[in-house]
């Protein structure tokens, strides 16, 4: 019997063990697109939080039947204290989640007994359903990664990816908001040195990286095509594209940076190894 002959999978009871800044993003995407009900919704976290109406939260697991679906997202350094705690009382989870950056799924495997476990990296914007989602799994079956799919579609790119690929794919799209923030915020700095006020320039840069984004996602040419468009030859966008380019300055910088991020995903990767 291969995979596609199985009945088909469906999350609907989940467990978040953890629930703070990504987390949160996701669950309030998935109650705001009817993916899960908040009444199906468990929570753990250190302390309350403001999370969306009618899901529970508390200090600890439940008790009774074990869910689909147990989501860890709390920090990787928190990995042997979660383990330590609850590892017993999820055995037999049918499968587990995990978003810890650099976390391997056979360090979770070392620490936790589910029927699968699935690595997943989210980006902040996943909390208005424009986010990526990164899988990857060996032991998901086929309808697994089927529902699995299915529920990170709601938060916005899916993509399964090699599991050697990991870091690099934290690095890009799980850091990546934050590379992109930065952008922005230099974009308007540098229009405040060009004399415009600080608000209006804030205004502005944020207004143009957004209007961009979206021509250029709905555009089926590719981003480098449209500078060109912006660019008049001889005009004022080349004489800027001419610094960004010359000795492939931003890509250089860019490069050393997703490179910064995937070494420590990569370290942080080792530190769970057991
Ligand atoms: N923030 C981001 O943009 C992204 C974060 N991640 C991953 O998401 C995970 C969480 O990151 P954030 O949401 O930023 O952190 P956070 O600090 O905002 O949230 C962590 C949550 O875990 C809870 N927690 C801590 N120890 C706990 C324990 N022993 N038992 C139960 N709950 C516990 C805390 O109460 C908190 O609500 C990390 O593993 C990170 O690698 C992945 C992709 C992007
Ligand atoms: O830097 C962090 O801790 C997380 C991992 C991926 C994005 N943010």
């Amino acid at each position: 019997m291969d995979g596609y002959d199985r009945p088909e999978r469906t999350v609907t009871r989940v467990w978040m063990v953890g629930c703070g800044t990504m987390g949160g993003a996701m669950l309030r995407q998935w109650i705001a697109s009817g993916v899960l009900a908040p009444g199906n919704v468990d929570v753990v976290n250190r302390a309350d939080r403001l999370l969306p109406a009618g899901v529970r939260q508390a200090r600890d697991v439940p008790s009774g039947a074990l869910p689909d679906l147990v989501i860890l997202a709390m920090k990787p350094q928190q990995l042997d204290e979660v383990a330590g705690r609850f590892a017993e009382r999820l055995r037999g989870v049918p499968a587990l989640v995990s978003i810890l950056a650099g976390v391997e799924e056979h360090a979770l495997a070392a620490r936790f007994q589910a029927g699968a476990i699935v690595r997943a990296m989210p980006n902040l914007p996943v909390g208005i359903g424009k986010g990526v989602v990164a899988l990857d799994s060996s032991s998901a079956d086929p309808a697994l990664r089927k529902a699995i799919t299915t529920v990170m579609a709601a938060l916005g790119l899916v993509e399964w990816v090699d599991p050697a690929q990991f870091d690099a794919v934290t690095a890009l799209a799980g850091c990546g908001p934050a590379f992109l923030y930065r952008f922005i915020d230099a974009l308007a700095a540098a229009g405040v040195a060009q004399g415009l006020p600080e608000d209006q320039a804030n205004r502005l840069a944020l207004a143009t990286v957004e209007g961009s984004a979206l021509l250029a996602a709905a555009a089926d040419v590719p981003p480098g095509t449209l500078a060109d468009r912006v660019a008049s030859p001889d005009g004022s966008t080349r004489k800027g594209l001419d610094v960004l380019d010359q000795g492939q300055a931003l890509v250089a910088l860019l490069r050393a940076t997703v490179a910064a991020s995937a070494a420590r995903n990569a370290e942080m990767a080792a530190e769970a190894r057991r």
